[in-house]
């Protein structure tokens, strides 16, 4: 095996990291690209456009001595036979065949590849990646690790290609964000205070890759050396006991090997690949309660942790191919950059313990691991330069470090020239100001972004929550819009039966109102005919006043006759005192005669007391009649307006619609009632007019039988007259008792003229027996009775005539009374009728009503009907009495007549 000297036994200086090309003479520079492309030398075109998962390995550790004393119980199992997961009897060799070999081998063909350990503490992150180193033989043990493994791959394989190589390394430790260097010389007599007043920072190298300034790289020569120095490195390691692991590492290690290896020449040029595995074994996550940490303790796993959780952060943002990927949030990510989503090909082992204490941070792990998995990286080999540019790029550096010893020499403790040494500051001093300004303001930039990129989540979120309550917006609208249709719906059926109850109501209290105005027009109707009774009684009475008017005429034409009679009585007897006693037998004669006389007029007296007496009797029963009837109506109203006062409020409730029949009936029986009221005044009328002819008649009677009676007194004062003048005294008072005789008789009128005529007989055989001696004077007494007789018959026939005229009228007065009460009985009955049809009208806008109002309308009708049918009767027995009160008055006028025609 031939290594180059100088690759082999140089020490890097300052420059180190996790790129390709950390170190100035492997940096490409443009003119070197140009050959390069010019040579069209592009050895990984293909890989390009490759994109690679990142691997991940789950190993699950067997539980500890003390776990097993303590029969923790065990929740993970690995199907050892598929060996999809790396379970607790797999062994240190059996993972780094499968699965790390292969990525080394990628390392040698010119890819950076990093291998990286992750998982809760004491899960075994250590032991996977660096494990018992070697055993007392020089040989790895069973339980050496990836590194140690790597390591001797790495070299056997250079070796088995017997190629020119140099191998370096860097050892790195990330704590509480402070990287140190593991491999630094623990030489510190010289300058004791040189590795703390020497920091080591990152440094982004323009092309995006990062650089670790200040970090030693160590060539080695040989597995042993690597050993060595791995040991020495692990053991700077800061480590702590915890309640989880009594080693626990609470840094983050990075192991790095880089390798140069000498490739065919294509002419005269040599070609060096470049090829870098970077070893990672992170600290571990853990929940810093259960890991028992305290104070300082507890900070450094709050460091830890915001590592940790940086790296989960980059992981997702990559997973979800996110725009910003926070690498910069942390020096693990910023280590790691090219490793995740980078030209870097990557394996993640997962470790988890097999504990059911560990099942929270298993699953954390778990989930982990899974993300990590989905992120794509795009592998790519590192450019492979020729050897004559890395001399040349290697002697430039050469004789800079050798200025630089020279300088040292020179200045005897200053290293470098003076001028360049300020200047150098000052660029160091300005690039770093500047840098530090680039990076506030990339952090504040990142910073805002964040904070923008939270607003934006915020304000999707907020957004999707309104467009959520937009839509239980919308639908609550939708609800509500059916609601409110339902509701106008109702409320339009509702007003429409509102409308309809309104109608109904309306149409009621128009039925009502009809109602009350129909009975009360039945009550101005049975009041009209009560007062039509009243007035038909009233003019009974006024015939009854007549009729007693006539009497009392009749009664004073008596006394007169009396009277009148006395005063002849005592002329006669003046005379018969002066008669000698020759007509003293005259005298008795003439006495029996009077006392005769005085008989018949007793007897006509007592006849005109019995018609004076049925008259009264008549007009008694009449009354009552007319009280009994006007009880009787008074009663019927107050029981029907008793009836229809109770029944008016239940009527109130159920009138319906018969509006217009109702108010038809009304004026159809309205117009009855006028046609009625016009008849009874056309009645009333004729009756007056009737009445009237009777007194006219009544008075024609009077003057003609004063006439008559005058006729009679100026005939009897000439009879008187002659005899005094022909028979002297005697002769002339005999004409004259036989004229006071004839005025008697005249007075008595139909029933008196018989009597008058019986006298008159009796006092013309007086007569002839007195004219027997004065032959001449009683001729000239017969030529004056004759002539009285003459009168007489005369006076009779006026009588005749007035009877006759009389009775005419009567009888048309009867007529008229008989054809008005006829027709009062149609209009009753018209009226009745109109009551029925109204009755009938009611019963059916009862009987669409409800029982009740029919029930009330029957009784109101049976009542109308009763005290219609009382009236009937009434007025029947009041037109049979005033028949046979007629009647009577006819016999008894007739009766008189016949006497007198008798008489006559
Ligand atoms: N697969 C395994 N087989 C046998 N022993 C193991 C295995 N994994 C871990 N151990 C043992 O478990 C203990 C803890 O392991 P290790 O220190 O590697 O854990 P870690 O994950 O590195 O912890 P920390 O994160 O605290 O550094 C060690 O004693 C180790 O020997």
């Amino acid at each position: 095996m031939s290594v180059t000297p100088d690759l082999m036994t140089r020490k890097v200086g300052t420059m180190g990291g996790l790129s390709p090309s950390p170190s100035p003479f492997l940096t490409p520079r443009p003119e070197r690209r140009r050959l390069m492309d010019s040579r069209g030398v592009d050895w990984n075109r293909h890989d390009r456009d490759k994109e690679v998962n990142v691997q991940v390995l789950l190993r699950c550790r067997p539980l500890s001595d003390e776990e097993a004393k303590s029969n923790v119980q065990r929740v993970i199992s690995c199907n050892e036979q598929k060996k999809e997961v790396f379970g607790p009897k797999s062994q240190q060799r059996s993972i780094y065949d499968q699965a790390i070999s292969p990525i080394v081998n990628e390392v040698l063909e010119g890819f950076n590849c990093t291998v990286f350990a992750y998982g809760q503490t004491g899960t075994g992150k250590t032991y996977t990646m660096e494990g018992g180193i070697k055993n007392k033989g020089g040989d790895l043990s069973a339980e050496a690790g990836v590194i140690p493994r790597a390591v001797r791959q790495i070299f056997e394989t250079l070796e088995a290609q017997n190629a020119d190589y140099s191998v370096k390394v860097t050892f790195l430790e990330l704590y509480n964000e402070d990287i140190t260097d593991l491999l630094a010389s623990d030489d510190t007599s010289r300058c004791p205070e040189d590795k703390q007043k020497k920091p080591i920072s990152l440094m982004e190298d323009g092309r995006g890759c990062v650089v670790v300034r200040g970090l030693e790289e160590e060539a080695v020569y040989s597995v042993s050396e690597i050993y060595n120095l791995l040991e020495r490195g692990s053991a700077k390691r800061r480590t702590a006991d915890t309640l989880l692991n009594k080693h626990s590492s609470r840094s983050h290690s990075v192991f790095s090997i880089t390798v140069h290896i000498k490739e065919a020449t294509i002419g005269d040029e040599e070609l060096i690949k470049c090829g870098k595995l970077n070893l990672v074994d992170l600290a571990g996550s853990e929940n810093i309660s259960r890991s028992g940490a305290r104070e300082g303790r507890a900070r450094e796993a709050g460091e830890i942790n915001k590592s940790l959780l940086t790296l989960g952060r980059v992981i997702n943002a990559l997973v979800e191919h996110s725009s910003h990927i926070p690498y910069r949030d942390s020096k693990l990510t910023r280590l790691l950059r090219d490793s995740l989503g980078g030209k870097t090909k990557t394996c993640i082992i997962a470790t988890i313990s097999p504990s059911a204490h560990s099942l929270e941070e298993t699953l954390s792990t778990l989930d982990y691991a899974y993300r990590a998995k989905n992120i794509r990286n795009k592998p790519e080999a590192n450019q492979k330069m020729s050897k004559a540019v890395l001399l040349k790029d290697l002697y430039l550096e050469l004789e800079r470090m050798k200025d630089d010893v020279r300088a040292a020499r020179e200045k005897n403790g200053v290293y470098v020239p003076h001028e360049r040494f300020v200047q150098d500051e000052a660029e160091k001093k300005a690039k770093d100001e500047k840098i530090e300004q680039l990076e506030n303001d990339l952090i504040l930039s990142e910073k805002q972004v964040d904070s923008f990129r939270e607003l934006y989540v915020t304000e999707q979120e907020q957004r999707l929550d309104l467009q959520s309550e937009l839509n239980d917006c919308k639908v609550s609208l939708e609800t509500t819009n059916k609601a409110l249709l339902d509701l106008q719906e109702s409320y339009r059926l509702a007003m429409e039966t509102l409308k309809e109850k309104e109608i109904i109501i309306s149409k009621m209290v128009s039925s009502e109102n009809s109602l009350i105005e129909c009975a009360k027009g039945l009550r101005n109707d049975l009041q009209y005919a009560s007062d039509d009774i009243s007035s038909l009684f009233t003019k009974l009475d006024h015939k009854d006043r007549l009729e007693s008017e006539n009497r009392n005429l009749v009664l004073t034409f008596g006394s007169d006759l009396d009277k009148s009679l006395k005063e002849l009585h005592k002329v006669i007897i003046g005379s018969v005192s002066q008669q000698t006693q020759q007509i003293r037998s005259m005298e008795e004669q003439v006495q029996t005669n009077f006392a005769t006389k005085f008989d018949v007029t007793q007897v006509m007296k007592s006849k005109v007391e019995k018609m004076a007496e049925t008259y009264c009797s008549g007009v008694a029963s009449l009354k009552e009649l007319v009280d009994m009837l006007q009880r009787k109506a008074s009663s019927d109203l107050n029981q029907i307006n008793d009836v229809v006062a109770s029944q008016a409020t239940a009527v109130e409730n159920f009138l319906a619609t018969m509006v217009m029949d109702a108010e038809q009936v009304l004026n159809d029986m309205q117009k009855s009632l006028s046609e009625q009221q016009q008849i009874l005044e056309f009645s009333t009328k004729q009756q007056e007019e009737g009445l009237k002819r009777s007194l006219i008649a009544a008075q024609v009677i009077s003057s003609a039988s004063m006439n008559f009676f005058n006729d009679l007194h100026n005939r009897a004062s000439q009879v008187g007259k002659f005899i005094e003048e022909s028979y002297n005294e005697r002769s002339r008072q005999l004409v004259n008792f036989e004229r006071m005789f004839k005025e008697e008789a005249a007075r008595e009128e139909r029933s008196a003229l018989e009597n008058i005529a019986a006298i008159l007989a009796t006092v013309s055989e007086a007569s002839r027996e007195i004219l027997d001696s004065n032959k001449q004077e009683n001729t000239r007494l017969v030529e004056e009775m004759l002539n009285m007789e003459q009168v007489s018959v005369c006076a009779r026939k006026e009588v005749t005539e007035f009877l006759e005229k009389s009775e005419t009228r009567y009888m048309e007065d009867t007529f008229s009374v008989a054809e008005h009460t006829t027709f009062m009985k149609n209009s009753l009955h018209h009226s009745s009728k109109r009551v029925d049809d109204s009755r009938q009208q009611w019963e059916n806008t009862q009987s669409s009503i409800s029982n009740l109002n029919k029930n009330n309308l029957a009784e109101i009708g049976s009542t109308v009907n009763k005290n219609i049918s009382a009236n009937i009767v009434a007025h029947k027995e009041f037109v049979s009495a005033s028949q046979t009160v007629d009647e009577e008055f006819n016999t008894r006028a007739s009766d008189t007549l016949t006497t007198i025609n008798g008489n006559y």
